[in-house]
């Protein structure tokens, strides 16, 4: 299955946040949305989703979910949208009920979502008792147990430190070598990016327009192997965003 977005224009009132975007998310493919704040990298991804209309140009799926997919596709939040009162495994089985889906397989695909975040053991804590990180272990889990085609993650690492979010990544890695996801992601950290995203496709400031589609072909589980070449990677991008960054980050503070 392929998330389209083709010509793609949105506005809110006199203000245009998204220009003619055309872009592509493939079968087991990660796409990072990266680019200035306020660009409109979470309109887009509602609008792939198909939240929000868009006022131009049209969001598209092309080809068939897996056929055991119970929901094509999910959302991973920066906030994590835990219940509070569910514990993990309560949290993961929400999403698996009104799917007829019988106890007995409810289970064996909550063990093996838990098993793959590495949250076996965590099965019966509730969200309280966990770290930020684990929080958002269980939000991909969830999201995982839908078998989805693909998640939509809207800058998922951005509310963890700097440690957690590099575990993280790794725990991505390895999750994406073992079901082979699909995804599109934003983040606001090109660090990110460079170790996630199978192409990464940068935005201008608003009206947001697609300015470069960087692919890198190292593959994911090399990467950490790859420092320099994904530093320079990383550096050619943010001298690519660096102005309009700026130029955002002072047209927001005006507004403010
Ligand atoms: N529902 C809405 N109604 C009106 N304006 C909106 C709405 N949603 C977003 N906007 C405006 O559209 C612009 C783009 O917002 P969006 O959240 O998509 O950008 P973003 O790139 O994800 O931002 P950030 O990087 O700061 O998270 C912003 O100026 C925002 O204030």
């Amino acid at each position: 299955m392929e998330l389209i977005l083709d010509h793609v224009s949105h506005s809110y009132g006199d203000v245009t946040v998204l220009d003619d975007i055309s872009l592509s998310v493939g079968s087991r493919e990660i796409v990072c949305i990266v680019g200035p704040s306020g660009c409109g990298k979470s309109t887009l991804l509602r609008i792939l989703g198909g939240l929000e209309k868009p006022d131009g140009g049209a969001a598209l799926i092309a080809g068939d979910p897996p056929s055991d997919s119970l929901n094509p596709l999910t959302y991973v939040f920066q906030d994590f949208a835990l219940l509070p009162w569910r514990t993990v495994e309560g949290n993961v089985s929400l999403v698996l009920e009104d799917h007829g889906i019988d106890r007995a397989r409810k289970r064996e695909i909550i063990a093996d979502v838990l098993a793959r975040t590495k949250l076996t053991e965590f099965a019966h804590a509730w969200p309280r008792q966990l770290s930020g990180g684990m929080k958002q272990r269980v939000a991909i889990a969830r999201a995982l147990s839908v078998n989805p085609a693909a998640m939509l993650m809207d800058e998922p690492l951005s509310a963890l430190d700097s440690q957690t979010r590099d575990l993280l990544m790794d725990d991505l890695v390895d999750l994406w070598g073992q079901v082979g996801f699909s995804a599109c992601y934003i983040t606001h950290n090109l660090a990110e990016a460079v170790r996630l995203g199978h192409r990464i496709v940068m935005l201008s400031r608003r009206p947001g327009r697609i300015r470069e589609i960087v692919e890198i072909d190292i593959p994911l589980a090399e990467r950490a192997n790859h420092p320099e070449e994904t530093a320079a990677i990383q550096r050619r991008l943010w001298e690519a965003m660096r102005d309009e960054a700026r130029a955002a980050d002072r047209e927001l503070s005006n507004v403010a």
